[in-house]
């Protein structure tokens, strides 16, 4: 399977980073930074759409190989924030998805939206690189950490501000989640509609594994939104946000699109928070 490969390399990325990161300098410098954007707040509080909006920078991916040759992610990112989506999604993995923590800085000199740093985080350094290179919020990925290290690095974004999304795929993932303390209150659900073996992406799994999410906790589908149609089959289940990437990567005119695909979570006319 694809991840058991990226998390051998992520272990030889995260030893080298354990050598040139000092985790007290880390601390030190973080200090002295500004405070971070609300990533949760931002999707969940926002009054223009019933579904939230997590945008996705994404060069290539593992499984559909260069996704957008014309990649110029400062340029993406405007598009994205002008065109009222809610918070940005940058991949920095290199290895796999031809990302870069540049990119995640270089964005965060340009856009005032919430930043998800998107990586595939095995260690704690990874955590404060993230705070250091300009992001809000981290993702957590259920499948490749055991309880116990979701239920640390958790207690580690929080202390240094960060959001968390934490991302499941299955009911037995998302149970884990659930059992551990304060991962609703400090942290976003992402089912990601992505099966990790075949690559194939079914909306269902959002709908499935919402029923078992206690009330009023909100979820972000994940993966393989591609038309208003799915916007809508997502919303109607009651999905709070989605994060999609590959269908504005592959469009001319990003701005567009976003209005595009997201005309079905539209709120109408004057009906918001009078
Ligand atoms: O490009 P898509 O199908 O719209 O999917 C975006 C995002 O969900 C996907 O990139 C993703 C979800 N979880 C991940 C974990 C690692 C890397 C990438 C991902």
């Amino acid at each position: 399977m694809y991840l058991d490969r990226i998390v051998v390399t992520k272990k030889q990325e995260v030893e080298q980073l354990s050598q040139s990161l000092s985790i007290s300098e880390a601390e030190r410098t973080i200090a002295t930074m500004p405070a971070t954007r609300g990533f949760r707040d931002a999707l969940t509080k926002r009054a223009n759409r019933r579904v939230g909006l997590i945008a996705e920078v994404k060069k290539a991916s593992p499984s559909k190989g260069l996704i957008r040759p014309d990649f110029h992610p400062v340029t993406i990112a405007q598009a994205y924030e002008q065109a009222g989506a809610d918070c940005i999604s940058v991949l920095t993995d290199v290895q796999y998805f031809q990302g870069n923590n540049s990119f995640l800085t270089d964005i965060r000199a340009a856009v005032n939206l919430p930043l998800l740093r998107k990586d595939f985080i095995i260690d704690e350094h990874q955590i404060y690189e993230a705070r250091l290179i300009g992001a809000d919020a981290i993702l957590l990925i259920a499948a490749i950490l055991t309880k116990e290290q979701i239920d640390r690095y958790i207690k580690t974004a929080v202390s240094l501000g960060l959001d968390i999304l934490i991302e499941v795929h299955d009911r037995a993932e998302l149970e884990t989640v659930l059992a551990i303390e304060g991962s609703v209150e400090h942290g976003l659900i992402g089912v990601n509609n992505r099966d990790l073996k075949t690559f194939e992406t079914s909306l269902s799994t959002t709908a499935d594994l919402i029923r078992l999410l206690p009330a009023g906790v909100p979820l972000i589908s994940e993966s393989g939104i591609m038309s208003p149609d799915d916007i809508r089959y997502v919303s109607d289940a009651g999905a709070a946000g989605v994060l999609v990437g590959e269908y504005f990567m592959r469009q001319a005119d990003i701005a567009a699109a976003v209005h595009t695909l997201m005309a079905p979570a539209n709120r109408e006319a004057g009906a918001s928070h009078e």
